[in-house]
């Protein structure tokens, strides 16, 4: 496509949004940028377009940003080693500051700056800034395949959201500002505690009663065993996929945020491919969505 064809194509699909955009004015979007979708430049850009003219149509959007690959790359350079237990990140004293400063540092300011050069006002912060996120420590347990006895897992300073104080945000979406959220949290016992960005965001949809909750990943949504999107799940449907295999990896910990968001005060969750230009519009006007949509009733989109 050459730019006048690009410009044409972007002028339509906004121009198809605005009116199904317009009946959520007033509401909140929560919107998980991960760190996969942020690769490319381009869909970076893309993605701070959505999130300015989501606030110009007059909704509330909230960004959480993820960053998982950029920490893994500065643990490399640094010679930290790394490892997962159930999608989350073991995190000792040094790996925690190394997320704090890769989350907060980095990748939060770069996209405040995208959201800059978008033409809107964003503000960066963590769960530490305003007292917005308390975290408490993730106590996980595994079975040992010897014994068979449960035995504690030590996950160092992995922590999930035990209370929101959403004020913070609501101070800044009302000043016309964009919340940029790092998941980084403050625990009562003074520690810096790494959250993942699926349960940050999870967390916050609910606290805020959003009526969305995106979760922009690289993948087209969640998938069945032939490869197919699945395009409409429910709590229960998401039960069976987990029961007989058909999810797994990272989209686990993300469909569990999904249904405590939907279960919690959130209208619905959607799991969509953040690298497709405008993945957010489209889910909005195309008959079928964009990506998976989850509800606690099925109710249509
Ligand atoms: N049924 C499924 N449908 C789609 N993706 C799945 C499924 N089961 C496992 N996955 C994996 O989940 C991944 C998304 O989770 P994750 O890598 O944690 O994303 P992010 O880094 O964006 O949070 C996909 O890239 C895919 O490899
Ligand atoms: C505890 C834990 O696992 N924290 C994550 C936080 C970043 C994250 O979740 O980023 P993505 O969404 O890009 O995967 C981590 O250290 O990778």
């Amino acid at each position: 496509m050459n730019d006048m064809d690009t410009i044409r194509a972007k002028a339509e699909t906004l121009i198809e949004a605005l009116p199904y955009l317009r009946r959520y004015a007033g509401r909140t979007f929560v919107v998980k940028y991960g760190g996969h979708a942020m690769g490319e430049e381009r869909a970076a850009r893309e993605f701070a377009e959505d999130v300015v003219l989501l606030k110009a149509v007059g909704i509330n959007p909230v960004v959480v940003h993820g960053g998982g690959p950029q920490i893994g790359a500065m643990l490399a350079k640094l010679g930290v080693e790394s490892r997962f237990v159930d999608g989350l990140r073991v995190t000792d004293k040094a790996t925690a500051d190394i997320a704090e400063m890769v989350l907060s540092g980095a990748i939060n300011k770069q996209l405040v700056g995208w959201i800059a050069r978008a033409g809107g006002r964003a503000l960066g912060l963590s769960g530490k800034d305003g007292g917005l996120v308390t975290a408490t420590k993730v106590e996980r347990t595994q079975k040992d395949p010897e014994s068979n006895i449960e035995r504690a897992l030590d996950l160092g300073f992995v922590g999930e959201p035990t209370h929101v104080d959403t004020s913070v945000i609501e101070t800044a979406t009302a000043a016309g500002l964009i919340p940029v959220v790092a998941p980084i949290g403050a625990g009562e016992d003074g520690h810096t505690y790494n959250i993942n960005a699926d349960t940050m965001a999870g967390a916050l949809a609910s606290a805020l009663g959003a009526a969305r909750l995106f979760l922009l990943t690289d993948v087209a949504g969640v998938l069945d065993k032939s490869g197919e999107l699945l395009t409409d799940l429910t709590p229960a449907d998401i039960a069976e996929l987990r029961a007989d295999g058909t999810i797994g990896g990272g989209m686990i910990p993300k469909l569990e945020t999904c249904v405590h968001a939907v279960e919690n005060g959130c209208d619905a969750a959607v799991v969509l491919d953040g690298r497709v230009p405008h993945a957010m519009l489209l889910e909005f006007f195309t008959e079928q969505g964009a990506g998976t949509l989850i509800r606690a009733e099925e109710d249509g989109r």
